[in-house]
């Protein structure tokens, strides 16, 4: 997948401004970037769910049905699933597909046992998580798109998610936004890192601790994002 001169704008707001970046298939590429900065509206774009006002995302539209069947998502807002059981929503969401995972083998490596009879609205945030991560991989996507799925999630229900996810995307490209950059720095290889639209980085997270004096990734974040950064310093990477 290719990403060039993707910008969108909302009425006079520009929420991206001109971002290209290459990507590297089946990795794991964190979005980051302060609120505002673009995230979910570039996942969005990535996923065909909105339209950039100008630039392409090659590779992909020109088979847009295609990839729409090889593609999974966890939006930002939980949908919500009403008098279904975990068991059930998993069936139903696997007979949209040609090809899917096991349902037993997703409950296994997510974990589900204890909860796989009972209502999904009554499930608790790190419950439901899984379930949603369990339907974003059910039809073994190529692509798969995940806005900010660890938010509100206790440490250990963050660590079990970061567990299966590592597990399920062997073949799998991987976006994923966080504002936990612990996370994004031992999960991720990639990062795209937007502010205020503008990409301040595509590439390697390796290669841009180094830039930034091997310091933690959090560390980095707060100095450009808190504002202590100088314009010389923006790097984009050919390839993320
Ligand atoms: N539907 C919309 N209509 C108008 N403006 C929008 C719409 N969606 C997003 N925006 C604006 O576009 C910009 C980018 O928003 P976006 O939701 O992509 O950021 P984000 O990085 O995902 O934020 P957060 O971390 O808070 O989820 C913001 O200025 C936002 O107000």
């Amino acid at each position: 997948m290719r990403i060039v001169n993707v910008s969108k704008k909302y009425g006079n707001t520009v929420a991206l401004d001109n971002i290209s970046f290459d990507v590297v298939p089946s990795s794991i590429i964190g979005v980051i970037g302060h609120n505002g900065s673009g995230k979910t509206t570039l996942l969005e774009i990535l996923m065909g769910i909105q339209k950039q006002t100008s630039g392409q995302i090659l590779n992909v539209n020109p088979e847009l049905k295609e990839f729409k069947e090889k593609m999974g998502v966890i939006l930002q807002e939980n949908a919500v699933y009403e008098n279904i059981t975990v068991g059930e929503l998993l069936r139903l969401f696997a007979s949209y597909y040609k090809d899917t995972y096991d349902i037993d083998y997703l409950v296994d490596v997510l974990n589900m046992h204890d909860f796989k009879g009972k209502l999904y609205s009554k499930l608790s945030g790190g419950m439901k998580q899984k379930v949603n991560l369990a339907l974003a991989f059910i039809n073994k996507p190529k692509y798969v798109f995940l806005d900010e799925p660890t938010t509100g999630l206790d440490p250990i229900a963050r660590k079990n998610l970061w567990n299966a996810l590592n597990v399920l995307c062997k073949d799998t490209t991987v976006f994923l936004s966080s504002h936990y950059m612990e996370e994004v720095e031992q999960n991720c290889q990639y990062l795209v890192y937007l502010d205020d639209g503008n990409l301040i980085y595509s590439g390697s997270i390796d290669k841009f601790k180094n830039l930034h004096h091997p310091k933690a990734l959090s560390e980095i974040y707060i100095s450009i994002s808190g504002g202590e950064y100088n314009d010389n310093d923006r790097t984009v990477e050919s390839r993320v």
